[in-house]
């Protein structure tokens, strides 16, 4: 019996069996491709600022080392469980073949809101969770990096932790770290920078203008606010809608996105920023937009929003945005074009794994160079995904993933794993 179980969990799994039909994975490797190689639980003590202990509980979950380390972010969320990690985990394995990287996936977090913890708890948090990782984690076997509710300085204390028990500094440990102790240039802005780019190649493809184009962007963290700022300033995008979890806002003549970006560096969030936008946050998806991105959590489009959709580019910012009943209806209507999660955010693995490699080469490039070389592969990857698409006659997101999944097979097939 599994110990991955929850609505996540059963959309990695459903999408899985979809592609394996496609590219007819054999029924007996398909649990050797699927399950994670290993769940790892912990419980986190915390000694409250009001003078309780609270006990949180942490997961990692490395999905294969077959083709290197295991590689992904580490997410702070107060829902989190494990079924929920492991299909994360999964979905990074695809995203690291998909862009040829030499890495299976793997992710982790701890059921926590980082919202309502001081300072200081946060940082009792970040370094007991690594503390507890330590036998399970290394620069050959799984390196962390942010995701959502986490961000460098977390990046930072997990360093620390690792590198006070290892008795010299490891900054190969984490990805996503500041730069003066050995983070990259360009990884904060990674994954709304790949954003960016494949919407800007969507726009091309479909022969729309960016300076005439309008988008919606859900969630204002790492990915959403960066998208947001690079689609707005860098490409001239009128960004008309915008929300995060206390609020959102849809404007047809525009958001005033410099503003915004001072409100939220003030106050933290977007709540109360103004009156006359606002809007019922469930809304936000299906109002009028040319790019929509959802940069926030999984499964909010769905069969119940997905016909309603009004967008021609959907770039899913977030893992796992869309549910494989809403695929097929966005399939069925034909008129979206799809920027499937594990490309349309891969920007983010891909900086990191450049961070990795001068980590361990001691040798740091300009920023320059992370961000035409972050280019060149989603270049490459798209133009892969698509000619894929049109030869077989599937959706992009079906053709990515059976890029990914195949990389993963032949690795598996050509280390002796399948007989
Ligand atoms: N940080 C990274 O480099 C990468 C992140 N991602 C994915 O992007 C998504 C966002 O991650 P980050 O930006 O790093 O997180 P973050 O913690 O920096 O920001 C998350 C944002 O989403 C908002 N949010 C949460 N629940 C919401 C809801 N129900 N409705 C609207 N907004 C909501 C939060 O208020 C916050 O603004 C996640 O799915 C994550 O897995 C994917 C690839 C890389
Ligand atoms: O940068 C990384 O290693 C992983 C980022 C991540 O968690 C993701 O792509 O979902």
């Amino acid at each position: 019996m599994s110990i991955y179980s929850g609505p996540v969990f059963a959309m990695a799994q459903e999408q899985f069996n979809l592609v394996a039909d496609y590219i007819g994975i054999e029924s007996e490797h398909r649990d050797r491709l699927l399950y994670p190689k290993r769940a790892i639980s912990v419980s986190i003590p915390l000694h409250t600022d009001d003078g309780q202990t609270k006990v949180f509980q942490g997961y990692r979950v490395q999905h294969h080392l077959t083709l290197g380390p295991t590689k992904g972010g580490t997410r702070f969320s107060p829902q989190l469980d494990v079924g929920e990690v492991a299909a994360l985990a999964i979905w990074m394995s695809w995203k690291c073949a998909l862009a040829g990287l030499p890495y299976g996936g793997a992710k982790g977090g701890v059921a926590c809101d980082p919202n309502s913890l001081s300072v200081r708890e946060l940082e009792a948090v970040s370094r007991r969770y690594m503390q507890e990782m330590i036998p399970f984690v290394g620069p050959n076997t799984d390196v962390m990096a942010p995701d959502m509710g986490t961000n460098e300085q977390v990046m930072a204390w997990f360093m620390d932790t690792y590198s006070m028990y290892k008795g010299h500094a490891i900054n190969e440990i984490v990805t996503g770290k500041p730069v003066a102790i050995g983070g990259t240039a360009g990884r904060r802005e990674a994954t709304g920078r790949g954003v960016a780019h494949l919407v800007k190649r969507a726009l091309e493809s479909i022969q729309l203008d960016s300076s005439r184009s309008t988008a919606i962007v859900q969630g204002f963290g790492n990915v959403g606010s960066i998208s947001a700022y690079i689609l707005a300033r860098e490409m001239g995008v009128k960004i008309v809608g915008l929300s995060d979890h206390t609020a959102a806002y849809y404007d047809p003549a525009g958001l005033p996105i410099d503003v915004i970006e001072r409100y939220v560096a003030e106050k933290r969030n977007l709540a109360g920023w103004s009156n006359e936008s606002a809007i019922d946050p469930s809304e936000l998806l299906t109002r009028e937009c040319d790019i929509l991105i959802p940069a926030a959590t999984e499964q909010v489009i769905t069969a119940t929003n997905a016909s309603r959709l009004s967008c021609r580019i959907l770039a899913e910012g977030a893992n796992g945005p869309t549910t494989p009943d809403a695929d097929a209806i966005i399939e069925e209507r034909g008129d979206i074009f799809v920027l499937p999660d594990i490309l349309c955010n891969s920007g983010g693995v891909i900086v990191s794994y450049f961070e990795w490699v001068q980590d361990l080469q001691r040798l740091f490039w300009t920023e320059k160079e992370v961000n035409d070389r972050l280019k060149d592969i989603l270049n490459v990857t798209l133009d892969r995904v698509i000619r894929r698409a049109r030869k077989d006659g599937i959706s992009h997101r079906v053709a990515a993933m059976a890029i990914g999944i195949e990389k993963v097979r032949e690795g598996k097939k050509l280390r002796g794993l399948f007989p």
